[in-house]
């Protein structure tokens, strides 16, 4: 053990109660270098990670993606095999984070747990989203590359194109998962994206089911449909837009009738309740609270749509946590969703609770 190992150990002896700030500031070291001391002496059985985490709240899990985002704006017709002029930006995302940080701004107490690489990539995104969430957890792996993923707008901004780099993802493992089982059992509420891989979620399912832990699924995108468990008892929510429930269904929805046949297919799975979005058309609720379809709030003009999905989602299951009826959630999630794409950014930069009410009332 090295001195501050030593000192860490002598504190929570002393304390077994103290929280990571208070460490760091009575050892003079950032809050995650103590987290990583921290680590060392549960691997080293000094500690029981269980003991300590007790100390704090019950936090919203979040786990899947952690993105940079890159955008791709063409300015003329794509032509094939050679340069296109573009004008491109970047910014941080990945369905999970943008989610953390969501109900992070609505001062929920958010964790993330993901896996990224040991690059600039990751540096940037953390120290970004640190504010919103507990980042400390997040798994760095060397010869990873952090998730990218890269769309090409055309001239009236609408995806030509997108590409997911986030095999690094393949690394949120169950035994990840069994790793942080303490921070698990803690949760008020588990949210997991489809970038998990399929034995993660049907793992988080079972582990979620036998200790009654809230569970949440939200798909990120078609092809990653064929990672949804196909026992979805322990789910309490899934969101997913209409291309994924045809993806996942292996059917074209024709009409709205079909739409809601096939949320009827998913809802015979076991999950509690089921969420349709179809963009600016309308919402579709299958579940404990009936079957409902759901206006768009109509927005009058549009500047990104990239997170409307996860400004959705986080509302919510903020109302939901809140024990709302389903028009009031939904109002919620209307409410943040047209409210982040009437700017330029992937979370709305003046979310927090008292606004997101207002922006409720105001429907
Ligand atoms: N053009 C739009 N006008 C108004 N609201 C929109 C628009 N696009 C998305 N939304 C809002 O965001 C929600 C999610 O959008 P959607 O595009 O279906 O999700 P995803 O981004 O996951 O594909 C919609 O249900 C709606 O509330
Ligand atoms: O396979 C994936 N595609 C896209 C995303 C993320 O989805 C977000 C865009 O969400 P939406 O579809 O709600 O606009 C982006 O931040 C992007 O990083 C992801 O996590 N996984």
């Amino acid at each position: 053990m090295n001195e501050n190992e030593k000192l860490i150990l002598k504190l929570i002896k002393e304390n077994p109660f103290i929280s990571q700030q208070e460490l760091s500031e009575s050892v003079g070291l950032s809050r995650p270098a103590v987290a990583n001391l921290i680590s060392g002496l549960v691997k080293k059985e000094y500690v029981q990670g269980k003991a300590y985490v007790l100390n704090e709240q019950s936090p919203i899990v979040c786990i899947g993606g952690a993105n940079i985002d890159r955008k791709f704006h063409i300015s003329n017709q794509l032509i094939n095999g050679t340069s296109n002029p573009v004008t491109s930006e970047s910014s941080i995302g990945g369905v999970a984070r943008n989610v953390a940080e969501n109900l992070g701004r609505i001062g929920e107490d958010v964790l993330l747990l993901t896996t990224s690489g040991n690059d600039a990539e990751w540096q940037h995104i953390a120290d970004l989203s640190r504010p919103f969430m507990n980042v400390d957890y997040v798994e760095k792996i060397s010869n990873e590359s952090t998730g990218s993923y890269t769309a090409l707008l055309d001239q009236e901004g609408n995806m030509t194109l997108g590409l997911a780099d986030m095999s690094v993802y393949d690394k949120i493992t169950p035994e990840f998962m069994i790793k942080n089982t303490y921070l698990l059992n803690k949760a008020q509420c588990i949210i997991a994206d489809l970038n998990c891989p399929r034995e993660t979620l049907e793992f988080l399912c079972a582990y979620a089911e036998k200790k009654h832990i809230k569970l949440v699924l939200i798909a990120v995108s078609g092809p990653k449909m064929n990672r949804m468990p196909h026992n979805l008892h322990a789910v309490d929510w899934l969101i997913l837009n209409k291309d994924e429930v045809e993806a996942f269904v292996g059917k074209n929805a024709e009409n709205n009738d079909q739409l809601t046949d096939y949320m009827n297919e998913i809802y015979s799975l076991g999950v509690k309740n089921i969420i349709v979005t179809t963009g600016k058309e309308n919402i579709y609720y299958v579940g404990e609270m009936g079957s409902k379809v759901f206006d768009v709030t109509p927005v009058k003009e549009v500047t990104d749509v990239t997170g409307a999905g996860d400004a959705f989602s986080s509302a919510l299951v903020y109302g939901w946590l809140k024990s709302y009826d389903i028009d009031k959630i939904i109002k919620f999630a209307n409410a943040n969703a047209s409210k982040t794409i009437q700017t330029p950014f992937t979370v709305r930069q003046d979310l927090h609770e008292k606004q997101l009410i207002k922006d409720m009332e105001e429907l």
